[in-house]
């Protein structure tokens, strides 16, 4: 049987390496790259196909931050597809991007300083903005969008007759110190990344406790720190470029630089390889690199308990249905207008 594989942000960086890899290792794979932007979409599948030309790759638009687009590209994808095996939940953003310099240089003579390397943590700030249905956008994007994902595609992903695995890309910058119950959509203040990747890692643990006897498996994976252009958001390219050297040498101390997109989709794609069941759900599965340039995948307990989990997803059920309730009314004001 034809696996069938649909990655979120597949057009670049993490989600496109990933994508490449995957088509090298299983020629029969059915791939669907969901992207907000068709033209950037095309250019990837185009990519794709330069290097595996008899690939089967399509497209779905996708804008994960938009609610009702999340509803359409589910229904249209289960319009071509009867099954899904892995759902990769890789979009993600960081909008204006803050480097605390006291902060960092502190850290720098600091016990912490592999730490902080390893994390960005303390160090990285960012400026939220709320969506048109009222939503926080990084919170959206990053985890409530893939939410509603999984569950409109439900009927694919719990079949009986295979299991089906449903993969985050969280960060290690994921902290429980930014993430609160009391605001899960990270209103009241300034790391809504780290929160909503805090709270991707706890969404993760909430499926499998829901979703595993019906054959659906979530995991969670942290890239490491990769050169993309969510990294170019934070510092300019040339900055990048200019301290790689430093950062090759950071590298000794710390696996998690792992720096090319190649290299960040390890653990990506590693699980592709395992059977979902035989995976932890109280691991995040970690894309390391060697000094020597050898990647690797490695698991490490997540910082989460269980009823926070769950009461993280009595929230996200209780937002669903809000949302839903807001879609449908302004489908029904628009009619009552014509
Ligand atoms: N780079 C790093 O060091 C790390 C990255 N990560 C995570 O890895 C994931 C991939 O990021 P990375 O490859 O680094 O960065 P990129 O910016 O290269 O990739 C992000 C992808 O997400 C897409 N995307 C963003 N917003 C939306 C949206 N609303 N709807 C649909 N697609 C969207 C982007 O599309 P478009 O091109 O249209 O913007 C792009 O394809 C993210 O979840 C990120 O948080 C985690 C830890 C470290
Ligand atoms: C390399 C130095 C000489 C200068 C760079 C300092 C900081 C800007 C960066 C140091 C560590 C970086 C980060 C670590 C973890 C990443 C995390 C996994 C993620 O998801 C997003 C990006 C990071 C937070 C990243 C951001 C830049 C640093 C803080």
């Amino acid at each position: 049987m034809k696996k069938v594989v649909l990655v979120t942000g597949a057009n670049s960086g993490i989600g496109l390496a990933l994508c490449a890899r995957l088509l090298s290792q299983d020629a029969q794979l059915q791939l669907c790259l969901a992207c907000r932007n068709m033209q950037r979409a095309e250019a990837a599948r185009q990519a794709l196909l330069v290097s595996h030309p008899r690939a089967q790759v399509t497209l779905l638009h996708l804008d994960v931050g938009n609610m009702r687009s999340v509803f359409r590209a589910a229904e249209d994808f289960q319009q071509k597809y009867n099954r899904l095996d892995y759902l990769y939940l890789n979009a993600g953003i960081m909008p204006n991007p803050r480097v605390d310099h006291k902060a960092f240089y502190k850290g720098l003579f600091s016990s912490n300083v592999v730490c902080m390397f390893a994390t960005g943590e303390g160090i990285l700030t960012q400026e939220d903005k709320v969506t048109p249905i009222g939503l926080q956008e990084v919170f959206a994007t990053n985890l409530f969008g893939h939410f509603l994902l999984v569950k409109e595609l439900e009927p694919l992903l719990c079949q009986m007759d295979h299991n089906s695995l449903v993969i985050w890309t969280s960060s290690s910058n994921a902290q429980r110190s930014a993430f609160s119950l009391d605001d899960i959509q990270h209103q009241k203040s300034r790391e809504p990344y780290s929160s909503s990747k805090y709270a991707s890692d706890l969404l993760s643990l909430a499926l499998n406790s829901h979703y595993n006897n019906q054959g659906l498996y979530s995991s969670v994976i942290c890239p490491g720190l990769v050169m993309t252009n969510l990294t170019y958001g934070i510092l300019p390219s040339f900055f990048w470029t200019l301290i790689m050297p430093i950062m090759w040498l950071i590298r000794i101390f710390t696996s998690t630089f792992t720096l090319s997109p190649y290299n960040g989709a390890e653990a990506l794609f590693w699980l592709f390889m395992q059977k979902p069941e035989s995976l932890d759900p109280m691991a995040k599965y970690h894309s390391l690199t060697s000094g020597l340039g050898n990647n690797y995948t490695q698991p490490h307990k997540m910082d989460i308990d269980e009823n926070m989990s769950e009461a993280l997803y009595v929230k996200l059920l209780d937002l669903e249905d809000t949302v839903r309730k807001k879609l449908r009314d302004e489908d029904l004001d628009i009619k009552t207008k014509n």
